[in-house]
């Protein structure tokens, strides 16, 4: 029968922002079934462990605390443990796990679909990865480079709390945050990127609901071999070449970019903007946070765990 054949899964927090949005994205997948625990029992440890022994998958969306909470009760299923794909920041350098960005290299899709336990990666982290990790596996950026990236989120990215307050009215316009320079993205950002040198990274948020800009600027004459704004992209788009999600786009002569096209999709773009003859650059990301940059790459990486075909 085919019900036999069908995938369980259990979202841990699906009624958050991050897990309404994968609850929705497998809706539309007809070889997953998703098991929902009684709201009541929605924080209760025993009802969670019960629902994961009984399930394929667990997607944990929840505070940091919470999921490593849960990640506990699964260990003390010992064999029983479902895989698990934690979409937190708790377990995004931690041993053990794989990162769930399935560009991040040749092969890396594998390890993926071949994990028990993947931390699927941060919104600001997917844009900034994408970007430098090529550059830097080509020897165009060096690994100890002092790098900045800049980003720029829609509201939804802070979760419950900050999509009230902006509905509300009560948060400002646009605001940068994370000037204390230790932002919790920091880590996988300089790990995944291979980076030495610990990289400045400025985000902020504005008033509008989902969308994202990541932004690094370089100086041309300050990386190895001094490389053209073509150089760049070619490298890029070398790295992407074929991928259904990763695309490596010409920059817009208006010099101009908007965060929001790519809302309720998993696609991410790439783009080099710049001037040989002034020898800078400018490279950026555009995704939408709560998709590639979230529910969007936990279902990709869901689907090469559970070995379902690509959406
Ligand atoms: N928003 C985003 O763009 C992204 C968020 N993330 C990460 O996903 C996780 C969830 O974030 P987000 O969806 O934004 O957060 P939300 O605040 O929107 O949702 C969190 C959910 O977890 C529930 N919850 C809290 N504590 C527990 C607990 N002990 N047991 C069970 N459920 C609990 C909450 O229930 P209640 O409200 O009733 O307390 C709520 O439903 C976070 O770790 C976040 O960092 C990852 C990528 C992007
Ligand atoms: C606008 C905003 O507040 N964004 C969040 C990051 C959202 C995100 O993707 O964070 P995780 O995946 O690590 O949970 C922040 O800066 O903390």
């Amino acid at each position: 029968m085919m019900s036999q054949n069908l995938k369980s899964i259990f979202i841990d927090g699906e009624a958050g922002t991050t897990g309404l949005g994968i609850r929705d994205r497998l809706a539309a997948l007809p070889e997953v079934v998703v098991k929902s625990i009684a709201p009541e029992k929605r924080k209760d440890p025993v009802a969670r462990k019960d629902m994961m022994a009984g399930v394929d998958l667990v997607v944990l969306c929840l505070p940091d605390d919470a999921a490593r909470e849960s990640v506990a009760l699964a260990d003390e299923l010992g064999s029983a443990s479902p895989k698990i794909v934690d979409a937190a920041t708790a377990h995004r350098v931690a041993p053990g796990w794989v990162y769930g960005f399935a560009e991040l290299a040749p092969g890396h899709a594998d390890k993926i679909a071949n994990a028990n336990r993947v931390s699927n990666p941060g919104c600001y982290p997917t844009g900034g990865i994408a970007l430098l990790r090529p550059l830097i596996d080509a020897g165009l950026i060096a690994q100890d480079h002092p790098v900045t990236v800049n980003a720029v989120s829609g509201y939804s990215g802070g979760g419950k709390s900050m999509i009230e307050a902006h509905e509300a009215g009560s948060a400002p316009a646009f605001e940068l945050y994370g000037l204390g320079l230790k932002h919790k993205h920091l880590p996988e950002l300089q790990v995944y990127s291979r980076l030495e040198r610990r990289p400045i990274f400025v985000p902020s948020v504005g008033n509008f609901r989902q969308g994202m800009l990541v932004s690094v600027p370089l100086h041309l004459d300050t990386l190895p071999g001094k490389p053209k704004v073509a150089d760049l992209h070619a490298a890029l788009a070398e790295r992407y070449a074929g991928s259904t999600y990763v695309k490596v786009l010409p920059a817009d002569a208006s010099g101009k970019l908007e965060p929001e096209s790519l809302n309720d999709t998993n696609q991410l773009e790439l783009r080099v903007f710049g001037s040989d003859d002034l020898g800078q650059a400018v490279l950026v990301a555009k995704l939408d946070n709560l998709g590639k940059g979230a529910s969007g790459a936990a279902v990709q990486n869901i689907r090469l765990m559970l070995g379902l075909a690509e959406g």
